[in-house]
């Protein structure tokens, strides 16, 4: 795969220094991912030409755009709320992009019936934004980005606007439009699901740096920071290992793999067991913890342990009834080394 975005994007604010380096391949889909105020929107900003860099550089397909205007990069833009000009119908929304570009009127207009016909929305074509429900006005703005031929797909959230059951829909909508379309996308996202599921490769970006990227399946299981794994639902801790031993700050847990050195260990609060008292047998990866804090979680319950090793545990309502458990009081924690994962740190 051809290279098609090389930058290495500087932006200095007052309190906040942007400074990643990114690449995106043709037809590849990278999801940004991070905290609030990471520096994602900015990223997209400044590839789109909304915003110039302090530093660095923004290769397209070999061409330099550092200081090429906005309306000269062929970038299409997906946003949360998907600023569609509220005065123009679904299909003049469409066509105003191929307008811009010196595109014919019928030429245009031919061009966005086709895009609308494409995401579903031929019979919609006269009808006006606020006529339209957020996954068809979600629809439009995708046909309006892809119609002016972009290098380069932005989208900002572009499903965070949606319930639930819509935004299932329209994600797999979505995902086949990515698929198709041969340019690099980049998509901003703070949810792990439509990342996970629209996404090739992930990078995280916390406080203006990429602290980790790769595929979503290794960085699910391979989490490097606290936001990572709590992201993908991980208890993640760092110690080191000897063998099947690992030694985590007050507490030692055996784990599946034998290793050596420095490591990270996790595991997923529903490896978690909790017991009223201590258990018969004690297995070994036992703890005495405190009860921090109970929240409903899905349809499960998740119990916040503090104590030698702070941790979430996820068990049912009914579990949650028989222990009795209250907030400030103990409880035992047990974890199989079967369902710990470590890895080199
Ligand atoms: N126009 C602006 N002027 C000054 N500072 C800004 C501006 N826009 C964003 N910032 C700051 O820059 C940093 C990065 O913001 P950015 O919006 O890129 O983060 P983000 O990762 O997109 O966050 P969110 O998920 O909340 O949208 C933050 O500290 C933010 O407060």
């Amino acid at each position: 795969m051809d290279v098609v975005i090389d930058a290495h994007i500087v932006v200095r604010r007052p309190a906040f220094t942007l400074d990643i380096a990114l690449e995106v391949a043709e037809g590849e889909v990278v999801a940004l991912l991070g905290p609030n105020g990471a520096g994602k929107s900015t990223t997209l900003r400044a590839l789109a030409g909304l915003l110039p860099l302090s530093e660095g550089h923004i290769r397209v397909g070999g061409e330099e755009w550092r200081h090429r205007p906005a309306d000269e990069r062929p970038v299409g833009m997906v946003f949360q709320d998907y600023l569609l000009f509220p005065h123009l119908t679904a299909l003049d929304n469409v066509a105003f992009g191929p307008r811009c570009q010196g595109v014919r009127r019928s030429e245009a207009r031919r061009l966005a019936a086709e895009w609308l016909s494409r995401v579903g929305l031929a019979e919609h074509a006269g009808r006006r934004p606020r006529t339209l429900s957020g996954g068809q006005a979600q629809r439009v703005a995708l046909a309006r980005a892809l119609a002016v031929r972009p290098r380069l797909l932005l989208l900002d959230e572009p499903l965070s606007a949606l319930d639930v059951d819509t935004r299932r829909e329209i994600r797999a909508g979505l995902r086949r439009h990515l698929a198709e379309f041969d340019g690099a996308s980049l998509l901003v996202t703070h949810d792990p699901l439509d990342a996970m599921a629209l996404a090739d490769r992930l990078v995280v970006v916390e406080d203006g740096r990429v602290v980790q990227e790769g595929a979503p399946a290794h960085i699910a299981r391979h989490p490097r920071t606290d936001y990572v794994a709590r992201l993908v639902g991980l208890n993640l801790y760092r110690g080191v290992a000897e063998g099947h031993d690992v030694k985590l700050e007050r507490l030692t847990l055996s784990v599946a793999e034998s290793l050596g050195g420095e490591v990270f260990l996790a595991f997923p609060p529903s490896a978690v067991a909790l017991f009223r008292r201590r258990p018969e047998g004690s297995p070994r990866n036992l703890w005495e913890a405190t009860v921090g804090g109970i929240e409903p979680y899905g349809d499960q319950v998740r119990v916040h342990l503090e104590g030698p090793l702070p941790a979430a545990a996820d068990i049912t309502p009914a579990a949650l009834a028989e222990l009795g458990l209250a907030e400030g009081g103990p409880v035992w924690a047990a974890v199989k080394a079967a369902e710990t994962h470590a890895y080199p740190a």
